[in-house]
């Protein structure tokens, strides 16, 4: 018998279009059991339709998704048992409590009587808001909304939660608490795929994808896809940034490329180069800095714009 743990998520060949536009182009990825998988990309790269695929919303037309073993243009009710879904634009009722919105999502999800109610405490109180159980949303903070909406998605115990940008509109504090139930999440074995445009979060993530028009340009640890950029990165403000790069380039043979106003470059043993730098290019360097690659140069290296964009 085959003792191959099921992926979490086994995506082969996947191809959606909506009409003539491309908006996941052959995309294959597995992701594990217990896996935080970020998702980074510019706006319209395809991860909401990747969500809208992964939850039954849209079938896709072209290629074979699975959710633990599960086809999702097959077994949709399935499917849709095993993962929870926490979408960007929120989903609570204001005017309900927190224990009305969680009683009614266990309702969607075929929860009755005291088994509903139990999760609906256990839950809460898990989210640190059982006090606030009783009070209506449109009196809570961003934060605690926010918690509401991942206590809710997680109500029918599925085994994949998807976030689509789960942190807009949180302050550092509620974003760490957020991190810490993921984390929570991933020791209980639950997948998570979270789409995400900030660096601190995406270095967080087990493995990250990275899309642009629908094309997997990259997947891989956090740690692996900053040392496939390799040697150092420099960094360089400076007023006339065009002509920076032009002498860069014609006196000591750099090229170099402008993203947000910063003129950049790529080479190793770079604190080396920072004086032939500044002498090259006399009064055009307003300021100069050296350090490993980020996430945000993988970024910008395969898809020539920054993550924040
Ligand atoms: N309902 C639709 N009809 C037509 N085109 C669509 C539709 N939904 C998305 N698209 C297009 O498909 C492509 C992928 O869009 P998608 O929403 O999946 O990207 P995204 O990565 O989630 O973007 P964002 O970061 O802005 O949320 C884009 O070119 C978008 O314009």
């Amino acid at each position: 018998m085959d003792q191959t743990p099921l992926n979490a998520v086994d995506i082969q060949h996947l191809t959606h279009n909506y009409g003539q536009r491309v908006a996941l182009a052959d995309l294959s990825l597995q992701i594990a059991p217990g896996e935080v998988f970020g998702l980074l990309g510019p706006n319209g790269s395809g991860k909401t339709t990747l969500f809208r695929v992964l939850s039954t919303i849209i079938l896709p037309p072209v290629g074979a998704v699975k959710v633990f073993g599960r086809d999702v243009a097959t077994d949709q009710a399935a499917v849709r048992s095993l993962i929870g879904v926490v979408f960007q634009s929120p989903s609570l009722d204001k005017q309900l409590t927190a224990r009305e919105n969680l009683t009614h999502h266990g309702h969607l999800y075929g929860l009755r009587g005291r088994d509903l109610a139990q999760r609906v405490e256990e839950t809460l109180a898990a989210f640190k808001l059982a006090d606030r159980g009783r009070e209506r949303i449109s009196t809570f903070s961003g934060g605690m909304r926010r918690r509401v909406e991942v206590a809710m998605g997680l109500l029918h115990r599925p085994r994949l939660l998807l976030m689509d940008e789960p942190s807009t509109g949180l302050d550092p504090a509620a974003r760490i608490d957020l991190w810490s139930i993921i984390a929570d999440l991933r020791r209980q074995g639950v997948s998570v795929i979270v789409t995400t445009h900030l660096m601190e979060e995406a270095d967080l993530c087990d493995r990250l994808a990275i899309l642009e028009q629908g094309k997997l340009l990259a997947c891989d640890t956090p740690a692996a896809l900053k040392s496939s950029v390799g040697g150092d990165v420099v960094a360089m403000t400076s007023r006339e940034p065009e002509r920076l790069q032009q002498t860069l380039a014609e006196r000591l043979g750099l090229r170099s490329q402008t993203i947000d106003r910063t003129v950049r470059l790529e080479m190793p043993d770079a604190h080396l180069a920072v004086p032939k730098i500044i002498e090259a290019a006399p009064g055009l360097v307003e300021s100069i800095a050296v350090g490993k690659p980020t996430l945000q140069d993988v970024f910008i290296r395969l898809t020539g714009r920054s993550l924040a964009d």
